[in-house]
């Protein structure tokens, strides 16, 4: 592919520090792999290792490094003597080159740093990351403060109007949003909440929540004693780093350049980690960025537009910032079907801050005439229909049609819903991949595990034997489980068996490698791994083992498939993703089901929410007997923000949505849907259903 000259002057531009900002599909990621190249072509004593690159997800890191390797290696076939023999070398690095998600560029700081203490953390570099510590430290918390309030005879107010695990609930909303936008908890206290709306016990509530929001704050450090969670990876690298000059000192001689893809979605550590680490000075590696604030839609995580903003202010001032205009990822049709979309969009609600510019057409394939309609379709379903059925039903008959299945995406904003579809999709007999969200734990194999553990764990009884007979492991062979059981009362102490080698031993007798398809067998691996893992975080017996895998099966916890080999490079398979994990990817046909679907439904109104100027506003809803709602008089105002910065947030959504189509875009809503309700379909509504 030959780049266009807008494109060669981001590839060749010479300067420490460049930010490349560019809408969809212009070919930033493009740039940035090409730009690897082009350095290590031009300078022979470069190397891939001497690169730190940082993209958004796994998939995304799976995707750039094989879009490098696909360089390399046609580098490598083009080329004779020793420049062959440098790109063979370049080729077997990839596998060890420093590119991986900033979670993990972040392990890897901290690895390099080996162990050391620091005000609130204690590391070293086989720290564990454990998730529920902030759960435990509120309940108790909480315990420790209604003790209090009986030691002292009182009672405790709130608990008039919430329930405990709601109070629980909110506790940790706040304290996490407070932590994650890095402000000052003390502080934010301070102002929190200025009044009570109408409300006679404003001042106990109030005292109420602070004094248990302090508590977790206190009990939090001590509690996790060797442990960071991998929300705070981020915030601990940046206090390393800023404290521990020396440490900044090794990272800038061994990283020569930093690389970031999708740089608006930085967070605000993210953000001063990089300016720590490229201050610019001789030494510093050189940055160059890649982001579209366009497509920025992690704020729930922390992405912060200010942060993206401060720093090309800055890269303005000290380096340089390169646009690229041109999309060439989609038809004519669709860039100008996006372009109709946000220009309505636009016109409608000026109000709202997002405001795309339009996307632009290659001149390779400029046509005089462009007619939009044969880049969409719209689905509209009755309002009992369901979804997945019909959604499952139209793909199936795109591969009747002759539409390989590989080129047909399924984008949701929500993963609960994914499931359904891939279940549909399995009774229909077509092949497809869960990204993101997954049916492991409900696998039949992941299932017939638990029902051994369990056989195993508890009284014997009829019931739960005749269930173990018949699973997968022993097919109704009666002396075959007796040879396992057997076997494992001949250990000396099963107590000791660690969940894996129980596992190890249960695979091993029932030579369930010979019996299982590929990836029946490698989810059963999975299953291996996941539980040494857990061994060695939790030290659990096979018993807790047990208890562990029925919470996992029973409360619907999503988690991928084992991904085989095969599979991950098999391109015939229908891909199911949330538009989240989809940032980044490409599909011809990509079809975007439930648009009716309100999105502020969960996410307006949430009870806490934090601002760094208002202070913590709350609104307590909850019914015991009567309708009761608790407002904090600072609210309303910090929710006339949020509603904002949602909207927004939204139409970026739909932004990366819209642009991960190549050809068709394919939308499902209802007829149903009601004009003024939030959501896709309305948003849509300028390009009307045709039939
Ligand atoms: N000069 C070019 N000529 C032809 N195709 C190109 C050119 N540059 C990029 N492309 C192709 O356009 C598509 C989009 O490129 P890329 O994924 O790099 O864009 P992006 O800006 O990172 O997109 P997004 O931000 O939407 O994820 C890819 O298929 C890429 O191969």
């Amino acid at each position: 592919m030959k780049l266009t000259k807008e494109q060669q002057i981001v590839v060749e531009k010479d300067e420490k520090i460049v930010l490349v900002k560019a809408g969809a599909g212009t070919g930033k990621t493009e740039v940035l792999a090409r730009k690897i190249l082009h350095l290590l072509e031009k300078n022979v004593n470069l190397s891939i290792t001497d690169f730190a690159i940082i993209t958004f997800t796994n998939k995304a890191t799976d995707n750039l490094k094989s879009r490098i390797k696909d360089y390399l290696y046609s580098k490598w076939q083009g080329s004779s003597g020793q420049e062959k023999i440098r790109f063979r070398y370049e080729l077997e690095n990839i596998n060890s080159a420093n590119i991986s998600t900033i979670h993990k560029f972040c392990k890897y700081i901290l690895n390099q740093a080996g162990p050391i203490s620091e005000h609130n953390y204690s590391y070293s570099s086989n720290y564990s990351i454990k998730n529920n510590v902030l759960d435990l430290t509120i309940k108790l918390s909480i315990e420790e403060f209604i003790q209090e309030k009986k030691n002292l005879n009182k009672s405790i107010v709130t608990f008039n109007y919430i329930q405990v695990y709601e109070f629980e609930k909110y506790i940790k909303q706040a304290f996490n949003q407070i932590k994650s936008k890095g402000y000052n908890l003390e502080k934010v206290i301070e102002i929190f909440p200025p009044v009570l709306e109408d409300h006679r016990n404003k001042k106990e509530i109030r005292e109420e929540f602070n004094l248990v929001l302090k508590k977790v704050n206190k009990k939090y450090y001590n509690l996790k004693n060797r442990s960071i969670d991998t929300e705070e990876l981020l915030e601990y690298t940046f206090q390393l780093l800023k404290n521990n000059k020396w440490i900044v000192e090794e990272l800038q001689n061994s990283i020569k350049y930093l690389f970031i893809d999708e740089f608006q979605d930085t967070s605000m550590y993210q953000t001063e980690i990089v300016r720590l680490i490229c201050n610019s000075n001789e030494k510093s590696p050189n940055l160059f960025l890649v982001g579209d604030a366009k497509q920025s839609i992690y704020k729930f995580r922390g992405a912060d537009q200010s942060s993206y903003n401060k720093t090309a202010n800055w890269v303005g001032t000290i380096g340089s910032v390169l646009p690229l205009n041109t999309n060439f990822r989609s038809t004519p049709e669709l860039i100008q079907l996006v372009n109709v979309i946000f220009q309505s969009i636009r016109e409608k609600f000026p109000i709202i801050s997002f405001k795309p510019e339009n996307l632009r057409i290659p001149e390779f394939k400029f046509k005089p005439e462009i007619d939009i309609k044969s880049a969409y379709e719209w689905i509209l379903i009755d309002k009992e229909a369901d979804y997945s059925e019909e959604v499952t039903k139209y793909v199936q008959k795109l591969i009747v049609e002759g539409e390989n299945p590989g080129n047909i995406a399924i984008l949701f904003r929500k993963n609960r819903s994914m499931l359904s579809y891939a279940k549909k999709l399995k009774e229909l007999n077509v092949s497809y991949s869960l990204v993101g969200a997954g049916d492991f734990y409900v696998q039949k194999e992941v299932i017939d595990c638990y029902k051994v553990l369990k056989y195993y764990t508890s009284f014997k009884n009829e019931i739960l034997e005749l269930e173990v007979l018949e699973s997968k492991f022993f097919n109704n062979n009666k002396d075959l489980l007796l040879t396992f059981v057997s076997k494992l009362d001949n250990q000396s102490a099963i107590q000791e068996l660690t969940p894996a080698q129980f596992l190890d031993m249960l695979f091993s007798i029932s030579k369930i490698n010979t019996i299982m398809n590929q990836q029946e067998y490698a989810n059963l691996l999975k299953l291996k791994e996941l539980v040494r893992k857990l061994n060695k975080q939790e030290n659990i017996g096979i018993y807790a083992c047990a208890d562990w895998l029925s919470i996992q099966i029973n409360s619907n916890i999503e988690e991928t498939q084992a991904t085989i080999v095969e599979n991950m490079y098999k391109k015939n398979e229908v891909e199911l993703i949330t538009i989240h994990k989809a940032k980044g990817l490409e599909f011809p046909i990509v079809i975007l089901p439930e648009l009716d679907q309100p999105y502020g439904k969960f996410i307006k109104n949430p009870s806490i929410l934090v601002d760094n100027k208002l202070g913590l506003g709350f609104y307590y809803r909850a019914y015991n007997g009567n309708y009761v709602e608790l407002k904090s008089s600072n609210y309303d105002s910090i929710i006339d923000q949020y509603e904002t910065d949602l909207y927004s947030e939204e139409l970026r959504v739909l932004y990366v949505a819209l642009t991960r189509a190549e050809e068709k875009l394919v939308f499902f809503g209802r007829n149903s849907c009601p004009s003024q309700e939030s959501c896709f379909q309305n948003w849509l509504d300028c390009i009307k259903p045709f039939y």
